[in-house]
């Protein structure tokens, strides 16, 4: 195939796949839609109403541009930005307002509420000039798609028995349960011919424990005496994107809740290295860190030393399985710099 044939292939091929997307500005740009590649060190999906500033925001906190409108679902699918915050990078993602029984499918309700099960924490957007039966009905959507959020994930461990049946274990005092229940609740509620895996799918699978920051927009509308009354609520950050106040605060917040700590590499008679630091989860041991750096350091590893608030003196002498602390110094990995 010669070169004009090839462009006039390409032409046809774009023109034809135009007509299938959707009619949203950027649409087929690399990176938006709802399937957005996960990135950096934790992924934060703003959730909400139509217009309660939720692209104000992204445009505020990232570099990233999204249309933001006086009308509703001016955002129709869902555009990624990016904080750096603390040396970590944190994806934000805007996504479409979604309104109630978006649960059962309303609107763009079960893309938005599929991209919410994945991020690491759910930014909950509500307007401070509108009804306090916003927060509750959003936490009845979420509910709706098994979401639980700011709930822990309960202790509870299934194993497929070879024989067959049910055998039951606590390992702490039950209160609430008792194996005669538990046989009762399994019985009553199988209602199809289903296996053993599909049926520790159901158990396992279906929840997803997510924290969430409730977050009120629009503050600038509001009088002091209501604003007093938000900011005492649970979990909750008052805002305004329009007139700046206290963005920086909920960047801290974010991150806070994203239970992430920044620790630190030196070579042996080096200053550490203050710029980079590497992002991990908390309660992160010194084998995380090393797998952070590169996978093969964990063969080669034989000890590190360790600065910081995780030690009982400084510098201590740790193993792989030592937990780390936020701002820690390590020293005794090889450095071979991944991270940008
Ligand atoms: N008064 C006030 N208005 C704001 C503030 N932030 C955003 N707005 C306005 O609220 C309207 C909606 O903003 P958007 O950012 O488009 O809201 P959204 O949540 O992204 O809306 P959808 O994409 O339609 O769901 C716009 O007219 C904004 O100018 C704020 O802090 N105070
Ligand atoms: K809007
Ligand atoms: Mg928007």
């Amino acid at each position: 195939m010669g070169i004009l044939e090839k462009i006039s292939e390409i032409e046809k091929e774009i023109s034809r796949t135009q007509k299938n997307k959707e009619p949203t500005k950027g649409a087929g740009v690399k990176g938006e839609g709802f399937d957005v590649m996960k990135s950096g060190d934790a992924r934060v999906a703003l959730i909400g109403f139509p217009s309660v500033g939720k692209s104000t925001l992204l445009n505020k906190l990232t570099k990233t541009h999204s249309e933001a409108g006086a009308y509703e679902f001016t955002t129709l699918t869902c555009i990624p930005g990016k904080i750096e915050y603390n040396g970590a990078n944190i994806q934000l993602l805007d996504l479409p307002g979604i309104i109630e029984g978006a649960s059962q499918g309303k609107g763009r309700g079960r893309q938005v509420i599929a991209v919410a099960r994945t991020a690491d924490l759910i930014v909950m957007m509500l307007d401070a000039t509108k009804s306090r039966q916003q927060r509750f009905l959003l936490e009845r959507e979420l509910e709706a798609v098994g979401i639980r959020l700011n709930c822990e994930k309960p202790n509870v461990y299934f194993k497929v028995k070879k024989g067959g049946g049910i055998s039951f274990n606590a390992t702490v005092k039950l209160t609430h349960l008792n194996e005669k229940m538990v046989y009762h609740i399994l019985h009553d509620y199988i209602r199809e011919d289903i296996s053993v895996d599909e049926f520790i799918d159901i158990v396992l699978g279906n929840r997803k424990y997510i924290k969430c920051l409730f977050v009120y927009n629009k503050i600038d509308s509001i009088t002091i005496e209501e604003l007093d009354k938000l900011a005492h609520e649970y979990n909750t950050i008052v805002i305004s994107c329009e007139m700046d106040l206290n963005l920086d605060y909920l960047i801290d917040q974010i991150w806070k809740h994203l239970n992430l700590l920044r620790v630190y590499t030196k070579k042996r008679g080096e200053y550490p290295d203050l710029v980079g630091g590497l992002i991990v989860r908390k309660g992160a041991s010194v084998e995380h860190v090393c797998h952070a750096i590169h996978r093969s350091l964990v063969d080669e590893f034989r000890y590190a030393l360790v600065w910081g608030t995780s030690t009982k003196h400084n510098p201590q002498r740790v193993g792989l399985s030592h937990i780390i602390d936020n701002e820690d110094v390590i020293q005794g990995m090889t450095l071979i710099k991944i991270r940008g």
